[in-house]
């Protein structure tokens, strides 16, 4: 057996990449999925949708890698995050559609709960904050909304997973029901610290501990998945939420090390060791992966909308036909026009937090056009960025030093003009790898770790290459200055003063 199984299920779209034991990427295949948006702020997906897309690229990419199943050492997940499935134990059947991590649906239950003074004690235990991206409150209204659900809950019929634990579930025939701590750590149930399901958190939340799934490191053994489905029984050994892999892929082992994800949104992790810290600018204390039953720690800056902004200049303006558009439109906009776009679509994360306010545009005049939009757009990403750096750096100064080096990855990185900017607003170098795969590369680190085919985490950093190094060429007055606007728009985007 040479060869490793990666799946990497994301919000938008499924893949599935054969790694060979360096790990490098050897083949893959891909699908997109039905995105369901029944209301305003809900976002929702069939969780047979993300099955069979699961099942259709294993498939296809153990066979474009020329290989069988019998080839495959071992499976390695990684998901999108958060999103909640609540499922029957018998028959195997959702009791309905996956709420997805970026619906707001439970807005008004967060503020109910922040107003009874609830948040201090869910950030103590979970590291998060009171908010409706996280899975507790989606469990919840999944209980109270589907008929007969709260009922069954408590009799233990149904099981709740983010969507590692539904693919565990599905490749195992409903053998194994687990989790990881990366995973566990996103639902605002699991105490980050005591490393256990919180009795208390459940009760607030009321969400019936007898629905969780059992909760094991990232590498570790989540059963095998059935010889039919792939053509031969595979061990599942490696499962990481899709932001923690990438970590994990960018070999950001060492206390310090930050990577960011440029996909549909953004997420920026600084590992922090083997102590979980505490945010005072309202950062995630999250845990960047857990081996040996140690977890690591990190510190999370959530955006958005990141590669989301340049979908909108597309289906939403209409202003460009593909993503790559953005850079010679961004090169050829006038620098005398100060437009500045807020992409809060869905609000705005880390380090604002404000779920109500919308997006803004300011700045235009008559002489504003696509060149002048797009370039807004891809800037926006920037300042962002900027936006959560600093706020790590704040709260870590007080520990170490916090790498000056950031390791990019995810589809937005391919673009030089984004990159170079974020490398001017950082006042930082920024590396972009050679495997801009690095969510899946994670995953099949973690399993081919495990499998014993990989190297281990020392062997593995060091086959971390760079293809690019973009260092800060700003003048400094002039970065000064759209910094400031920024911040001045951001203020007069947000809902409340602050
Ligand atoms: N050349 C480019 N310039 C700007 N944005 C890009 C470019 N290529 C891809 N993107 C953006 O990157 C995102 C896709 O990245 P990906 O990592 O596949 O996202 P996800 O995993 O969240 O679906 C899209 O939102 C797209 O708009
Ligand atoms: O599927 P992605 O890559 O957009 O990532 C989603 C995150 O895990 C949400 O927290």
């Amino acid at each position: 057996m040479t060869h490793i199984l990666a799946i990497d299920q994301g919000t938008t779209s499924t893949r599935a990449i054969v790694f060979d034991a360096a790990p490098a990427p050897v083949a893959a295949d891909q699908q997109e999925f039905a995105q369901h948006f029944p209301a305003s702020g809900w976002v929702e997906h069939d969780p047979a949708d993300l099955w069979a897309s699961t099942a259709a690229t294993c498939r296809a990419a153990i066979e474009r890698a020329g290989l069988r199943a019998a080839d495959i050492a071992a499976i390695g997940i990684t998901n999108q995050r958060e999103t909640t499935v609540v499922w029957d134990r018998e028959t195997g059947q959702p009791v309905g559609r996956a709420i997805v991590w970026q619906d707001r649906r439970t807005a008004d239950l967060c503020r109910r709960l922040k107003e009874d003074g609830a948040e201090p004690e869910v950030t103590a235990k979970t590291g998060l904050l009171l908010d409706p991206y996280f899975s507790a409150t989606k469990i919840a209204w999944i209980l109270d909304n589907v008929e007969g659900a709260r009922a069954r809950a408590e009799a233990g019929k149904l099981a709740f997973g983010t969507v590692d634990s539904w693919l565990i579930w599905n490749l195992t025939g409903g053998k194994v029901h687990a989790t990881d701590a990366t995973n566990a750590s996103r639902t605002m149930l699991y105490d980050i610290r005591a490393g256990a399901w919180d009795a208390e958190l459940c009760r607030m939340f009321r969400v019936p501990m007898s629905m969780l799934p059992e909760v094991r490191d990232s590498a570790d053994d989540f059963g095998r998945a059935r010889a039919d489905l792939l053509g031969a029984e595979i061990p599942i050994l490696g499962v990481a939420g899709d932001q923690q892999a990438a970590t994990v892929g960018q070999a950001c082992f060492a206390p310090g090390m930050v990577k960011s994800t440029y996909g549909t949104g953004c997420f920026a992790l600084l590992n922090t060791g083997d102590a979980p810290v505490a945010s005072a600018n309202r950062l995630l204390t999250t845990i960047a992966y857990q081996l040996d039953g140690k977890p690591t720690y990190a510190l999370e800056g959530s955006i958005f909308i990141a590669g989301a902004v340049v979908q909108w200049l597309r289906d939403g303006l209409g202003i460009i036909r593909e993503a790559a558009q953005t850079q010679p439109l961004a090169e050829a906009a006038d620098p005398a026009q100060n437009v500045y776009l807020v992409p809060a679509f869905t609000g705005l994360g880390a380090p604002w937090w404000d779920s109500e306010c919308r997006g803004a545009i300011f700045g235009l005049t008559r002489g504003t056009g696509p060149a002048e939009l797009a370039r807004a757009a891809l800037e926006s990403v920037g300042y962002q960025s900027l936006d959560l750096i600093e706020a790590m750096r704040r709260d870590w100064s007080a520990e170490g030093a916090a790498d000056t080096v950031l390791r990019v990855d995810g589809g937005m990185t391919a673009s030089d003009w984004t990159m170079q900017f974020l490398a001017d607003m950082l006042d930082a170098p920024v590396d972009r790898p050679r495997v801009l795969e690095t969510t899946a590369l994670g995953a099949a680190w973690l399993a081919g770790m495990k499998a014993g085919l990989c190297p281990d985490a020392q062997g593995f950093a060091a086959s971390w290459s760079l293809d690019r190094r973009f260092v800060p060429s700003m003048d400094p007055e002039r970065r000064r200055a759209k910094i400031a606007g920024w911040r001045d728009a951001v203020r007069r985007t947000l809902s409340q003063p602050r």
